[in-house]
């Protein structure tokens, strides 16, 4: 079945290339002089994009086995227009859309081929992220922080200018995606009440606007949400279309009224492109196809009944004949190549986001943990709290040791309680939040805002005054109801060793939480390697084949540290005529204080020199 021009859902143009008039009378494309929209904070024109990608493979190796995902797709995304990319589960979408992002690129284990061209310009020739936002289906954003100040540190992250201008920025895209109502409430998350779902989609959308992009790509926004709510956000969506953005994005089942709203439609189906045009123009093209949409049914329903496919690896000889017969029509479609616009791409490498000054972001970054950390109860009152509780608890089991040779199982029992706490403490409420916040900075590492460096040093330095408090709260409640040795330097040496511990956990959950992509495989992998490293400490086993477990262990330099402490300089009651009371040697503890604080230096170091290298190298992967 051939169609003809008038009937083709396409704007077709047998030139690859259009003149000024031709683009005019073509609505909605803009015209030449309409060709730069914003201007960036420098007044340099931002140019208006238009991507075109040309036969598009997509080839994945599954167990040694070759995999064609999308089979040679040929399309295009113009400026002012919402693109719609829909299709059955598996078809191809995100995948399409991830490589019109430039965000999949040939690998060891897949194969990209064809052309994907912003203005004419190859995007891997440019630096396209410099031009477009990338809206993922997860919504990724901290939940302590309100919807302006997500925005506000976006912002800052993302722009230069002073603080009047960035806010100012701010406030207008709060008004143009109508959070003004909950500009100051908190994002939220699944544990913590907050904004609703279409609310915090939008505030992810405000986030990337910040940087004016010029190209908006955003896989399922409307994903979980209502349809009503749905529609409320496509609207917002085509008002950026509107002023000339190219929005793309791919949409699972938007109802009849969000559906005709798609100025462009691209159907894909078994990794090949079945539909490509306007949204309205689509019910005609199929009725002429031999697919007639009953009237009470919603067009994109009945499409996807048309796509449907029980298992593609066994499709059925009448699947493969609708695949076949809807792939034949879609080439009949005289040649699908949408019009190449006049686009300006002189200026592609001219238009930067302007990079702020790294301290500045260093501080900017700092703000936002401190806030975050000091909002998000697992980084702030828990330990606090949990601190005040289990001090409480010793100081109740264990009051006032005194000072005979007894006395020194119950001192051993109280120094060992202090070691784990701190260690297990820091090492849950790091590893436990880290991984929710990784995926915050994985996105802004890949966009360039900022280097693993000043995340890590951002995130630990901000940490630091809740670490210092609650650790020394735990000191002054065990230290003197217990009466332990009432020197100055002693009391400040023992908080100074919780601390050090303190920070022994948390270089351990750190590197947990690096390395974890979700809280619940870090909650399992935590136990795995604390409990190891408590019971071959040498606090409860010598045995002597994990012998050296323990040199590994924060459990044994804490515990020494703190016993060679105590023990040191203190009077016993001893019994003349036995032996000589000396715990350290019981204990078998020989090294210096200072050995034990250095050995916890080290420990502080290198577990914080893994978690960063293992955090930049998921930084590169996510830029790839
Ligand atoms: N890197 C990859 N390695 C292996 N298989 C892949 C890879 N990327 C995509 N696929 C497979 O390609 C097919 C299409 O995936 P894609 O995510 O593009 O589908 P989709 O249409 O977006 O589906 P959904 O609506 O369910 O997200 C799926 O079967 C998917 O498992």
């Amino acid at each position: 079945m051939s169609l003809s021009p008038e009937e083709s859902p396409n704007i077709i143009d047998n030139s690859n290339s259009v003149s000024k008039e031709k683009q005019a009378e073509n609505s909605p494309y803009p015209s030449e002089s309409d060709a730069f929209s914003v201007t960036d904070g420098n007044d340099s024109p931002v140019p208006k994009i238009q991507l075109v990608w040309e036969d598009v493979k997509f080839q994945v190796k599954i167990k040694d086995k070759e995999q064609m995902i999308l089979k040679g797709v040929s399309g295009s995304a113009n400026p002012g227009e919402f693109l719609a990319i829909m299709g059955l589960s598996g078809a191809g979408k995100t995948s399409l859309l991830n490589i019109i992002a430039g965000r999949i690129k040939s690998s060891d284990s897949s194969r990209v081929t064809g052309s994907i061209k912003a203005n004419g310009v190859d995007i891997s020739k440019m630096n396209f992220q410099k031009y477009s936002a990338y809206i993922t289906q997860e919504d990724v954003l901290l939940p302590f922080l309100t919807v302006k100040e997500s925005l506000m540190f976006s912002a800052k992250l993302k722009c230069s200018g002073t603080s009047y201008e960035i806010a100012n920025k701010v406030d207008k895209i709060i008004d143009e995606l109508r959070l003004g109502k909950v500009a100051h409430n908190r994002i939220g998350n699944a544990v913590v009440k907050g904004i609703s779902g279409g609310e915090r989609k939008r505030v992810c959308i405000a986030t990337e606007l910040v940087s004016e992009p010029q190209v908006i790509i955003l896989d399922e926004p409307t994903s979980g949400l209502d349809s009503f709510t749905a529609e409320v956000l496509v609207d917002l969506l085509l008002e950026q279309a509107k002023k000339g953005k190219t929005v793309v994005s791919t949409i699972h089942q938007p109802s009849a009224s969000i559906f005709f709203k798609f100025q462009k439609l691209i159907l894909v189906s078994e990794g090949f492109i079945i539909y490509q045009g306007s949204a309205k123009a689509s019910r005609k093209y199929f009725s002429k196809i031999g697919y007639k949409s009953p009237a009470n049914i919603n067009p994109p329903d009945f499409y996807m009944r048309i796509l449907h496919i029980t298992d593609r690896h066994h499709m059925t000889d009448e699947e493969l004949e609708t695949l076949e017969h809807l792939r034949e029509a879609y080439n009949n479609v005289k040649d699908h190549k949408d019009q190449v616009l006049e686009y300006d791409s002189t200026h592609l490498d001219l238009v930067n986001v302007q990079q702020t000054q790294s301290l500045k972001k260093l501080g900017t970054l700092c703000k936002r943990s401190f806030i975050d950390g000091m909002r998000n109860p697992g980084k702030s009152h828990m330990i606090i709290m949990f601190y005040i509780v289990t001090s409480a608890l010793i100081d109740l089991i264990f009051h006032d040791l005194g000072n005979d040779y007894d006395a020194v199982q119950n001192i051993n029992g109280v120094l060992t309680f202090c070691s784990i706490n701190s260690v297990m403490i820091a090492n849950s409420s790091c590893s436990l939040t880290f991984p929710g916040e990784k995926v915050v900075y994985l996105k802004e590492y890949s966009q360039g805002l900022y280097g693993a460096f000043n995340y890590f040093l951002a995130k630990m330095f901000t940490e630091l005054p809740v670490q210092i408090l609650a650790t020394l709260i735990a000191s002054v409640m065990l230290y003197f109801p217990l009466g332990l040795q009432m020197e100055a330097d002693k009391f400040f040496l023992f908080w100074l060793i919780i601390f050090l511990t303190f920070l022994t956990g948390s270089g351990l959950g750190y590197m947990i939480g690096a390395l974890c992509d979700s809280e619940n495989t870090a909650s399992a992998a935590s136990p795995m390697l604390t409990a190891p490293l408590m019971a071959f400490g040498g606090l409860y086993s010598n045995a002597s084949a994990f012998k050296w477990v323990r040199y590994i262990s924060p459990f044994k330099w804490s515990f020494e540290g703190l016993a060679v402490n105590q023990y040191n300089g203190m009077d016993f009651d001893c019994d003349p005529d036995g032996p000589e009371c000396d715990p350290l040697d019981d204990l078998g503890f020989y090294n210096k204080l200072g050995i034990c604080i250095l050995a916890q230096i080290i420990y502080i170091i290198v577990t914080r020199i893994i978690a960063y290298i293992e955090l930049k190298s998921l930084g590169a992967k996510a830029k790839k």
